[in-house]
């Protein structure tokens, strides 16, 4: 439903797209997940046909509504001819208009009874029926941002665009508001592209997370992969917690690591390949997540407890090693113990992930 091949964008002589190619299918939801400035709502808005590409190609169903390329004139469709639904993190509510006239805005050229319809089975679907001739200004951060997505969803968009929309909410209501809109898009068989720099909000809505660094596109999986597979150091850092411990490579699928010797369930990965092609005894930084270590008392492993953060369920911990090296550890909130206190340790990993140490 989205094609997107080698777009490239500037402002002025600053480069922010660098050949950003990506595919979502029909009636799914892909999400660009990044830090600050590296080009997301810039892909958003080539997208939306408020800005136009430098180079690269983008489709909508099939039909071709940016084509840049060197030496010829572009093709560009306007904004209006796209056919895509917008959510933006402000809103953008009529502030006179009632709840659903809001939802029925963009419907005005349809026949009454179909207009009429629609908007009471978006009201439904997003639980506003109680509230329909309420206005904006009278309703909570959350139902204003539930009226901007029915009204962003009624025309049935061939496409939804979300930058950064439960940004204004407070965590707990942006989590659950996230997993209702994919109810609601699922719904709506609606193939979506959200935008965020909130990793939760990506896990919970998205089919498929491209994370982005420095104008492209550096890994395109699914929340599993991201997290258990990185491509790439940057995708490690930026996606969960963890931290690297410096291992040597034993063999195609075992590190040494000051733990003892990993042995990968899944095969070892190095930069995304064999860790054998950096050859036996070559330096790697091996990714450990507080979830690869577990709390055993019985274990030989001891490591001493510096912080430690409540959950709820569970504590994270962060432990000193011998070494003096830090390694966080996931356990369940009713082993309670002190800073300063130290505790057994044992590693559970089921796949390695390590990357080339730097020179
Ligand atoms: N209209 C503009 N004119 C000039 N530079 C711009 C303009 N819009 C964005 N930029 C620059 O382009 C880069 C990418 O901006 P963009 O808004 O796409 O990033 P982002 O990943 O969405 O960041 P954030 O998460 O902070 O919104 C930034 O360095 C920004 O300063």
């Amino acid at each position: 439903m989205l094609d997107i091949e080698n777009l490239e964008h500037a402002y002025g002589a600053s480069t922010v797209l660098r050949g950003l190619s990506l595919h979502i299918p029909a009636g799914e939801v892909g999400c660009l997940l990044g830090p600050s400035g590296c080009g997301k709502t810039t892909a958003l808005r080539l997208i939306a046909g408020f800005e136009a590409p430098r180079a690269g190609r983008i489709r909508i169903g099939g039909l071709p509504v940016a084509d840049a390329r060197p030496g010829q004139e572009p093709t560009l469709v306007p904004p209006e001819q796209r056919f895509i639904g917008l959510v933006f993190q402000d809103y953008a509510l009529f502030p006179h208009l009632s709840v659903e006239d809001n939802v029925g805005f963009g419907l005005r050229r349809w026949a009454q009874g179909d207009h009429q319809r629609r908007v009471d089975e978006m009201l439904a679907l997003t639980g506003l029926d109680a509230v329909r001739r309420q206005r904006p200004t009278e309703l909570s951060g959350g139902q204003q941002q539930r009226v901007a997505l029915a009204r962003a969803l009624a025309p049935r968009p061939r496409l939804l665009l979300l930058d950064e929309p439960f940004s204004n909410l407070d965590v707990e209501l942006r989590e659950r508001l996230s997993l209702d809109v994919r109810e609601l898009l699922r719904h709506e068989n609606i193939t979506a592209l959200l935008v965020t720099h909130d990793q939760h909000e990506a896990f919970a809505m998205a089919d498929r997370i491209g994370v982005m660094h420095d104008g492209r596109l550096v890994q395109w999986g699914s929340a599993y992969d991201l997290y258990h597979r990185p491509a790439s150091r940057f995708v490690a850092d930026f996606i969960g917690q963890g931290v690297f411990l410096p291992g040597e490579v034993l063999s195609a699928d075992a590190v040494q690591i000051e733990l003892g010797v990993l042995r990968g369930v899944d095969v070892a990965q190095c930069d995304g390949g064999s860790c054998l092609a950096l050859g036996r005894g070559a330096a790697v930084d091996v990714l450990l997540r507080p979830d690869d270590i577990t709390h055993d008392d019985a274990s030989p492993i001891q490591a001493e407890v510096v912080r430690r953060a409540f959950r709820g369920a569970e504590f994270l911990y962060t432990l000193r090693l011998d070494s003096g090296r830090q390694v966080l550890c996931l356990v369940p909130s009713h082993h309670n113990h002190a800073i300063g206190e130290r505790i057994g340790i044992r590693l559970a990993v089921d796949h390695v992930i390590a990357f080339a140490r730097p020179d």
